[in-house]
């Protein structure tokens, strides 16, 4: 006579197997007495292999781990964890596929292990694993989205050096540093001589690969880390150089003005050297003249203005006192 079967076991094991998470029991010996098919699929150990099996000896790897330390939790002192993804990426060799399993490129995983009480028996465990994969690659996404975002939120949209905002950001970060320290702080101002009339001969296209090309040289000569070159305005510029005295900045202010003047992009009406050249305006903040921001800049834009009224293609610094 065949053996009646209990149609709620039954249901029971049914649901197990469909469950779209790893379920494993282990009993206080630490032996398999319940394997799904999705650990028999992820894992790819099949059940009859998995049951009875000690559960360290189907993933010796796991020897000392926390999960290793999880069980022992549950099945001796009744305390169930939850492995933090974060900490315990993937803790078990699971894979989607073969092709997975030979790059060793294994399932996000969350873990959970929770004792289970049985009537009659020693406690047992149950051992949840779920894919989180997705949500992990969604997040790693938003985070690579968020630092491009960060990135084009302080560039300039046509030269793609810094913008007034980035500037504005560290001009306040390098105040504070050269407060803080006592070191000078310098701040070049600089402006393409004509560019108006640039604009007006050769044409607004034209005028924005010459601001494209003036930008790209001129920040190229930044050798320091620290030191910014930013777009301040539509043909204006600007540079901090932070742990610079009045007499470095104008060093670098006349290199500049030269390497621009050196790129020999010709401006039929830029005055006499007949190509694109910039006015620069130096001005420094010391121990010995501890200006704030706004008159910082304001001193480089007078020293700006009085290298245009002289003549342009020139550096000029601020006058003393
Ligand atoms: N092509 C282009 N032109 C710009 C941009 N931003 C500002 N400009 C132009 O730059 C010119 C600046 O002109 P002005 O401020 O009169 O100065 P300038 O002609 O350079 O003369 P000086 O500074 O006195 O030597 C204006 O004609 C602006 O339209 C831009 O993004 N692209």
């Amino acid at each position: 006579m065949p053996i009646a079967r209990d149609p709620s076991l039954e249901l029971l094991h049914s649901v197990l197997n469909a469950i779209t998470l790893g379920a494993v029991v282990l009993d206080s010996d630490r032996r398999v007495v319940l394997w799904n098919d999705w650990m028999s699929s992820y894992a790819q150990i099949p059940r009859e292999q998995a049951l009875g099996a000690d559960f360290l000896a189907l993933f010796p790897a796991l020897r000392g781990s926390r999960v290793d330390a999880a069980i022992d939790q549950a099945l001796r002192h009744h305390f169930p964890s939850l492995l933090s993804q974060s900490l315990n990426k993937a803790p078990f060799p699971l894979y989607a596929n073969a092709a997975a399993a030979r790059l060793d490129e294994r399932l996000q995983q969350a873990v959970a292990v929770t004792p289970v009480e049985v009537s009659g028996a020693a406690r047992h465990c149950l051992i949840q694993i779920t894919d989180v994969s997705i949500a992990v690659g969604r997040e790693k996404l938003l985070r690579e989205q968020t630092l491009v975002l960060r990135s084009q939120t302080f560039a300039d949209g046509l030269t793609g050096i810094a913008n007034r905002r980035h500037f504005d950001v560290a001009i306040e970060r390098e105040h504070r540093r050269a407060r803080r320290h006592g070191t000078p702080l310098s701040l070049l101002m600089i402006d393409i001589d004509h560019f108006k009339a640039y604009n007006d001969h050769y044409g607004h296209q034209k005028g924005d690969q010459c601001l494209i090309q003036v930008s790209a040289a001129l920040a190229d000569m930044l050798r320091r880390s620290a030191d910014l070159m930013a777009r301040y305005g539509g043909e204006e510029f600007a540079v901090i150089l932070p742990d610079t005295d009045a007499a470095q900045a104008a060093q670098m202010a006349e290199a500049i003005r030269a390497r621009a003047q050196a790129l020999a992009i010709a401006h039929a009406h830029g005055g006499d050297s007949g190509v694109v050249t910039v006015s620069i305006g130096v001005a420094t903040r010391s121990a010995a003249s501890p200006v704030d921001i706004d008159t910082l800049i304001g001193n480089a834009d007078r020293a700006l203005y009085r290298a245009k009224k002289n003549g342009r293609n020139r550096v000029e610094a601020q006058l003393p006192g």
